[in-house]
């Protein structure tokens, strides 16, 4: 499945995705499994899968890509990091994935992997984004080539999507988003933001600047100010203290009523500001997300073919295929 139409609108309403990261162990994989299957059957748009510092959740990440690209019809796109890699392991890295499957990616640069003060980037490496976009492109028509020149019939066209920032204010920065553009990137996945106006004067910026693609915003549905906390000194881009003020409590749904009103009311500035639709960091968990889509009133209906392995799986428990 190519998300690039449905981002840009071919569905005729907002498209929906959700961000997870791989579970670090086999406890947190199987309580993953379980919230994941709620999460899927809310029948988002896409699924996207993190890819940590410098490869570190290559196997992990790989593996939860596969999982629901196997029992779920839920399209799938796999996070991909260049810094520190050299082409030739980049190359390796994007065969592997488009062997498990992975027909949509996210290519960006990457963040340094935390606490390795010695850690230096590769010397012949690939530097930033735009040029994974480009070799993500060589990898997939060399695995084509490989292959004989024709594609299997369910295998559709590599799409890449980029990374955006709404924080950026100079013209170096939406300069570098068109060149991502012009190598082939067909939407651009915004970074966190708490502020619809923030989006809207970014996507303006953008427009005259020639960039064309869907921007799509990033929205952060945690009830956790610990994961807000968090995310903010990773992406510099702080939540607003009345939303953590509001968080800082020990009563559980008194949070989730919290989280869910801030943003639902994002939500809806996003959309109206003309956002192609939101992009859900989940941090993993089903509950805020689902909450802020009931809200929303934005149920999907069920629109995705489902893959041969999950129908099979399907048949042979003697379960209904539908
Ligand atoms: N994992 C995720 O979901 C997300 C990760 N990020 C992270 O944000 C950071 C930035 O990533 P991207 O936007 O993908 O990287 P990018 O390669 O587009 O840009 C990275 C930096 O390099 C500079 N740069 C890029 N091309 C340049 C050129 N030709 N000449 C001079 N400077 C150039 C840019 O100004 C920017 O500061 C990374 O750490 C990335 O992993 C951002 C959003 C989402
Ligand atoms: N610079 C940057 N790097 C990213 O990896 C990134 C962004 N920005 N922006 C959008 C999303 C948000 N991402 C996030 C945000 C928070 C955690 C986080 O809370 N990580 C936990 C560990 C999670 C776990 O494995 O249990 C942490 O403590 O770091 C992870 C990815 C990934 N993305």
């Amino acid at each position: 499945m190519t998300l690039a139409p449905l981002v840009a609108g071919a569905a005729g309403r907002p498209t929906l995705s959700f961000e997870l990261f791989p579970p670090r162990s086999e406890t947190g994989r199987d309580s993953l499994w379980r919230r994941l299957s709620d999460l899927l059957g809310s029948n988002p748009d896409f699924v996207s899968v993190t890819f940590g510092a410098a490869g570190a959740t290559r196997g992990p990440s790989r593996d939860l890509l596969a999982h629901v690209l196997t029992t779920s019809a839920v399209p799938a796109m796999a996070h991909l990091t260049c810094v520190g890699s050299s082409r030739r392991q980049v190359v390796e890295l994007a065969t592997e994935f488009l062997d498990a499957g992975v027909r949509n990616v996210l290519a960006l640069r990457g963040d340094p992997p935390a606490g390795v003060p010695d850690w230096t980037p590769h010397p012949d490496g690939v530097a930033t984004a735009r040029d994974l976009v480009e070799l993500l492109q060589v990898a997939d028509r060399r695995r084509l080539a490989l292959r004989g020149g024709s594609r299997p019939l369910d295998e559709g066209p590599l799409s890449l999507a980029v990374a955006a920032f709404p924080r950026a204010r100079d013209h170096h920065e939406l300069a570098v988003l068109r060149a991502k553009q012009d190598a082939g990137a067909r939407f651009a996945i915004c970074q966190v933001t708490f502020s619809a106006q923030e989006y809207a004067a970014f996507v303006r910026r953008a427009r005259a600047a020639g960039i064309t693609i869907p921007l799509l915003p990033g929205v952060a549905v945690s009830d956790d100010p610990r994961r807000l906390e968090r995310i903010g000194e990773l992406t510099g881009v702080r939540a607003p203290r009345g939303l953590l003020a509001a968080l800082d409590t020990d009563d559980a749904p008194t949070r989730r009523r919290a989280a869910t009103a801030f943003t639902s009311g994002l939500a809806h500035g996003l959309l109206e500001a003309g956002a192609p639709g939101l992009h859900l960091y989940t941090f993993n968990a089903a509950a805020p997300a689902l909450d802020l889509l009931d809200h929303l009133d934005l149920t999907r209906p069920a629109t995705h073919p489902r893959p041969a392995a999950a129908v099979e799986a399907t048949a042979a428990a003697g379960g209904s295929t539908r």
